[in-house]
């Protein structure tokens, strides 16, 4: 039987518990305001955060009454459909013939350099074989290493300096090179790791720019922001800070297998209306989906 808080493993991790925990609330309420009021409770310990919450719980208010729902199913599919509405997805195509700069960001620890193999190789087996992988998280000694052996199993270059080096200054070779050599897709790699904010944005921003100067006008160049999707809000807040300083263009969600909420997405939809890209599902090359808001709502409904 199940017992809540208990970490239950699906195929691909553990089992979100929404959808069971809403067939619980459900079948020991009677549609009144106590149940929308145990709603709030679970959307909020899912992940969807305060605000957004509320407001989703206050459209399913609204529409229960005026559609005159009186069925655990229809309020199920109807709150479905009112999450499925606030989900931005986005697939992430590199363009043919130009040069595409995928710059990969996020705080430490979040997936970056696994993501950006996975990335490496989902796009190699789509049959790109023009990929250069950018050493640009100088920080650790670390993750240029992990970047080069991410290089040699999916068999892609890297481009790298030492420790310590200008991340600015690594994706500026790298994007000469790649310009240099016709490569269409580079993968770059950052540190995200300022001990404050002001220096964070401002090193971003100096990356940004870099960046800018070095392509040419009608290259496709994507800022993609990583999130830990075990954090919870605080994916929330990230997304807000490399959002004001660089304008994001889409993110990945990462370690979905190890966590039991995954309610984040909406919240992050909502408030910021960034598309989500791909969903990682385990530490494998293979781990990575594309992002899919009818899957994602199947699971996180799932019981
Ligand atoms: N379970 C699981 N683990 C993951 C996933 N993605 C990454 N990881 C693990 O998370 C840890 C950190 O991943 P990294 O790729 O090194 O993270 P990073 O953001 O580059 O970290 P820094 O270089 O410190 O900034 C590693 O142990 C990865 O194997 C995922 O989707 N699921």
């Amino acid at each position: 039987m199940f017992k809540f808080g208990k970490k239950e493993k699906t195929d691909k991790g553990v089992r979100k518990n929404l959808g069971r925990r809403l067939l619980e609330l459900l079948n020991n309420h009677t549609i009144d305001e106590s149940l929308f009021e145990d709603l709030e409770d679970l959307l909020i310990e899912s992940d969807m955060g305060g605000t957004v919450t509320m407001e989703i719980v206050d459209q399913l208010r609204n529409h229960v009454k005026a559609k005159k729902i009186s069925t655990q199913n229809e309020i199920i599919e109807e709150l479905k459909s009112i999450l499925a509405e606030q989900i931005k997805s986005i697939e992430l195509i590199p363009e043919k013939d130009k040069l595409n700069v995928y710059l990969i960001l996020g705080v430490n620890g979040v997936g970056k350099t696994t993501s950006i193999a996975k990335m490496a190789r989902y796009y190699g087996e789509k049959g790109n074989r023009d990929i250069v992988l950018s050493a640009g998280d100088t920080f650790r000694a670390a993750a240029v290493e992990q970047l080069k052996i991410h290089g040699e199993r999916t068999g892609f270059r890297v481009v790298h300096q030492g420790q310590g080096a200008d991340p600015s200054a690594v994706i500026f070779d790298t994007i000469a090179s790649a310009k240099a050599r016709k490569e269409t897709l580079v993968l770059a790699d950052t540190a995200g790791r300022m001990h404050n904010r002001t220096n964070l944005v401002k090193e971003l921003q100096k990356i940004d720019s870099v960046i800018r100067k070095k392509i040419e006008p009608g290259d496709n160049y994507r800022k993609i922001l990583v999130i830990d999707s075990t954090t919870g809000q605080n994916g929330l807040q990230q997304a807000e800070v490399f959002n004001e300083a660089v304008e994001l263009d889409a993110i990945i969600l990462t370690k979905y297998d190890s966590t039991a909420r995954g309610g984040n997405i909406i919240s992050i939809s909502r408030k910021l209306g960034i598309p989500f890209a791909f969903i990682g599902k385990g530490e494998k090359l293979t781990d990575l989906e594309l992002f899919q808001p009818e899957s994602y709502l199947e699971d996180l409904f799932s019981y």
